[in-house]
């Protein structure tokens, strides 16, 4: 019988990199977080700003042992799984190991693959390359749209439609896009004030 030990040694995870900083987008922005960037995506975002991370194999498997150990040796409480799309893996034991560590679990993900993993919230960030599973969208704590043109706005309203009550809504410019989208985000919000702007701070002030 495998014991908890040795489930944490054998689980490996294709891991690009790892930090700690700040949460630069969204509800939880400005606080201290751990990020654990998983590789692979199979969504093929024009725009992603961390295309290095799509093909799994580029990187190395990490225990999750090792990936604990990582966390617990800062002060962090927050951990945000990121990636890639990090449901292309199975996240139950990572996530069930960060908890009983007494870590915040949060996940940024386009929810295009199934849901796994034990989470303190769920930030959703549909994408139109490969659209949320509609089971994944009600679990969403905060729905976060990327605006790359003036036709996000009107998809942006359709997954809005479909998120639980008192999800957050979130707006985020395209970063190359940034200077000529942000004004229209900005007026956007004035006619809708449901949506709030989250920008990608930690791009302004030069932090991972
Ligand atoms: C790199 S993605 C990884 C997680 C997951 N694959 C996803 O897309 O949600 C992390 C966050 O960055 C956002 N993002 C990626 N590229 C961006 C860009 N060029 N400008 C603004 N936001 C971007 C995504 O929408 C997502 O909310
Ligand atoms: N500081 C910081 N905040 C972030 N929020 C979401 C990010 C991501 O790439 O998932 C990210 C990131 O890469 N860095
Ligand atoms: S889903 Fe996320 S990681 Fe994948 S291409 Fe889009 S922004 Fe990049
Ligand atoms: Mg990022």
């Amino acid at each position: 019988m495998l014991m908890t030990d040795d489930i944490l040694t054998s689980t490996t995870l294709p891991v690009m990199e790892h930090f700690y900083t700040i949460q630069g987008e969204g509800f939880h922005q400005g606080r201290a977080a751990y990020f654990i960037r998983l590789g692979g995506c199979d969504v093929g975002c024009v725009w992603c700003d961390v295309k290095d991370s799509w093909d799994a194999s580029k990187h190395p498997q990490m225990s999750i042992e090792n990936l604990v150990a990582a966390v617990t040796a800062t002060p962090a409480k927050l951990v945000v799984i990121t990636g890639g799309e990090p449901l292309l893996h199975s996240l139950d034991v990572l996530t069930s190991a960060l908890q009983h560590a007494g870590l915040e679990t949060n996940i940024e993900t386009s929810g295009s693959s199934p849901l796994s993993g034990h989470w303190s919230w769920i930030c959703l960030s549909p994408k139109k390359f490969k659209a949320p599973l509609p089971e994944v969208v009600p679990f969403a704590n905060e729905l976060k749209m990327v605006i790359f043109n003036k036709s996000d706005f009107e998809w942006a309203e359709t997954y809005a439609a479909q998120v639980k009550d008192h999800c957050k809504l979130y707006l985020q410019p395209e970063w190359s896009k940034a200077a000529t989208i942000t004004p229209l985000i900005v007026d956007y919000i004035k006619n809708n004030p449901q949506w709030q702007l989250s920008l990608q701070v930690h791009k302004y002030i030069n932090v991972p």
